[in-house]
């Protein structure tokens, strides 16, 4: 997968040289190219901001560097590109808030660029012209409001990374975590290593029965318990195709 990020803050994408994205890259799997708005300013002092038409606080990002940016990033394809381009993904506070399921979407594609807006965000033009032209999604991390762009990024980029095959060593803890497709979108439920019993309290004994039915059965009940009790709204989206009627006694 390529990814492409357009920032003028680079050295917030650090973090992505470390560890098992940091892996990915040496191996190949990922090919990261962070890219300087800043590149595609013109005049002595480099700007990228201005104020806002129609007065409001703050500095929006003018429309020009970004244009010239983007236009830069999609005249530079990888070789395995989709014919329709690549995913632009903007974190914006007002985009669709990400979730598992838009991270397996888009650890599907083989080109990702990602627009790191800053100050009170880009000019609407850039993301309506670039929806002539690209698949854009605008996501937000949640209902809260970042300085910016990048820590988004960073978050995407993981949570999407990770979905890779061969990035993660063992691939099956995938399909066994909080909201997995494959476990219905449902919370995890609680997990224990040794000791069995510690400052009083004890590992459920069902998980050391050797009944491995019996222990996906309590892992279910727990896991549809916690959804329940913590994210209605995910239990809301449970397929009742896909419930047995234990499921809908817990
Ligand atoms: O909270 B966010 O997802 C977010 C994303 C981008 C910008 C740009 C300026 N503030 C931002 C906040």
């Amino acid at each position: 997968m390529r990814l492409d990020v357009v920032t003028i803050f680079g050295e917030y994408l650090q973090p992505l040289q470390l560890s098992l994205i940091g892996k990915a890259q040496a191996q190949g799997l990922l090919d990261v190219r962070v890219r300087d708005l800043r590149e595609h300013t013109h005049d002595r002092h480099r700007t990228v901001d201005d104020t806002p038409y129609g007065g409001g606080a703050g500095l929006l990002m003018k429309p020009e560097p970004w244009g010239e940016a983007l236009d830069a990033v999609l005249a530079d394809p990888p070789e395995d590109a989709d014919p329709r381009g690549p995913v632009l993904v903007v974190p914006s506070p007002v985009g669709e808030v990400f979730t598992q399921r838009a991270a397996v979407e888009l650890a599907a594609e083989p080109w990702l660029v990602f627009a790191c807006g800053r100050y009170e965000g880009i000019d609407a033009r850039v993301v309506e012209h670039y929806r002539t032209r690209v698949r854009v999604r605008e996501v937000s991390l949640g209902d809260y409001v970042l300085n910016g762009g990048e820590v988004a990024v960073l978050a995407i980029t993981e949570a999407v990374a990770r979905l890779l095959p061969g990035v993660i060593g063992n691939a099956a803890s995938l399909t066994e975590e909080s909201h997995a497709p494959e476990h219905d979108g449902l919370l995890e439920h609680p997990a224990y290593t040794k000791p069995a019993s510690w400052r009083g309290l004890d590992v459920p004994a069902v998980l050391a029965g050797g009944n491995h039915a019996a222990v996906e059965r309590w892992r279910r009940d727990e896991a549809l318990r916690r959804t329940a009790t913590r994210r209605p709204d995910v239990l809301a989206r449970l397929d009742p195709e896909r419930c047995d009627a234990r499921d809908l006694a817990v």
